[in-house]
């Protein structure tokens, strides 16, 4: 159940006058989100999302709504957010932060196929060059800084194998994160949690990119290493499937070909975005939040993943 904050089709009547969107005709609350409140919202002018986050504050928030509308505006597929008449995407609604983006058809495909997986490589080359002008930052908030901080939270509650294993990684990833080779890795603001999940298609047609709400600032490679240990492996094992990871990156070589840096950085990048979400998922299923409402995602596929990496280099990234 996603709906924390309930709205009614009344509630909203008078609230959507603000934006340049005609009457609202229809409003259903949406079942799959775990963090917002959100709601398929029908409008004189289409079809839109509203979404009441339950976290993120109006501070929080303007680096996210705001990568959103740039990307949009350079005709990357992701959600529009959609202005007030005072020019303000971020407007409160029964005291909470909201905003209304455009919808995006299609569904999630949870069984992608090489081609899927290229139209992905190629929409999240074309959003990295987009991101280059975009004016607002802020750090990846899951980056090195937070994995230091959490290692020793979840240290006590691992085996000595695990224990080993994470403080191992985390020793690698620091000298890695201090190398020339890495000072030289392209930045800019990346998704930095683009899972299948997070994407929508329309058969094979990629129509969207969403939930930016990981979203920071961090090296271009990162991002695809998030990808493509998602996108690119047999889900059980966590092993690669060169056809999916071939796809995938030749189609971002593609629109913004990859440099000498990132081809050197490549096998270590695939082990830092497999430690990252290891990390949050340790975090969460030792140190759930409070209220916390879904059952945690297995740490051991990250962990999986991460054994795997280290144990057999991924094919080449051009
Ligand atoms: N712009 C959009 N267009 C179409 N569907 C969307 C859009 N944004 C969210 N959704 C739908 O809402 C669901 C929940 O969104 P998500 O961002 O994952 O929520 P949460 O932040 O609460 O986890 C998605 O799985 C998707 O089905
Ligand atoms: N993709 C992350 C968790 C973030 O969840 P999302 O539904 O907001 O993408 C993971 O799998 O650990």
């Amino acid at each position: 159940m996603a709906v924390f904050t309930p709205v009614t089709l009344d509630d909203v009547t008078q609230w959507i006058k603000q934006f340049p969107l005609g009457s609202a005709l229809e409003l259903k609350g949406i079942s799959s989100g775990i963090e917002n409140s959100n709601f398929f919202l029908t409008t004189e002018r289409g079809e839109f999302v509203l979404t009441i986050f339950e976290n993120l504050s109006f501070e929080q928030l303007p680096f996210y709504l705001n990568l959103m509308r740039h990307l949009a505006d350079r005709g990357v597929a992701v959600p529009a957010p959609v202005a007030n008449d005072q020019g303000e995407l971020i407007v409160a609604l029964h005291g909470k932060p909201a905003s209304i983006v455009t919808k995006l058809e299609g569904s999630s495909q949870m069984s992608p196929r090489p081609a899927h997986c290229a139209e992905v490589g190629a929409m999240l080359a074309r959003m990295h060059l987009a991101g280059v002008d975009y004016e607002l930052e802020q750090p990846n908030l899951r980056g090195l800084a937070w994995w230091n901080q959490t290692t020793p939270l979840v240290l006590p509650f691992l085996s000595d194998d695990k224990a080993h294993l994470l403080r191992a990684e985390m020793h690698f990833q620091e000298t890695f994160a201090g190398c020339d080779t890495y000072q030289q890795l392209q930045s800019g603001p990346v998704h930095a949690d683009l899972f299948r999940n997070n994407v929508m298609f329309d058969g094979e047609r990629l129509t969207g990119f969403f939930d930016f709400y990981f979203a920071g600032c961090d090296t271009w490679l990162f991002d695809v290493a998030v990808t493509v240990n998602d996108w690119c492996i047999d889900v059980d094992t966590g092993v690669l499937d060169e056809a999916r990871v071939r796809a995938l990156l030749d189609a971002y070589h593609a629109v913004r070909p990859f440099t000498a840096a990132e081809q050197t950085a490549w096998q270590p990048m695939l082990r830092a975005g497999a430690l990252r979400f290891w990390l949050s998922r340790l975090y969460d299923f030792y140190l759930p939040r409070e209220a916390e409402m879904l059952t945690p995602h297995d740490p051991t596929h990250f962990e999986r993943i991460l054994r795997e990496r280290i144990a057999k280099p991924a094919p080449e990234l051009f």
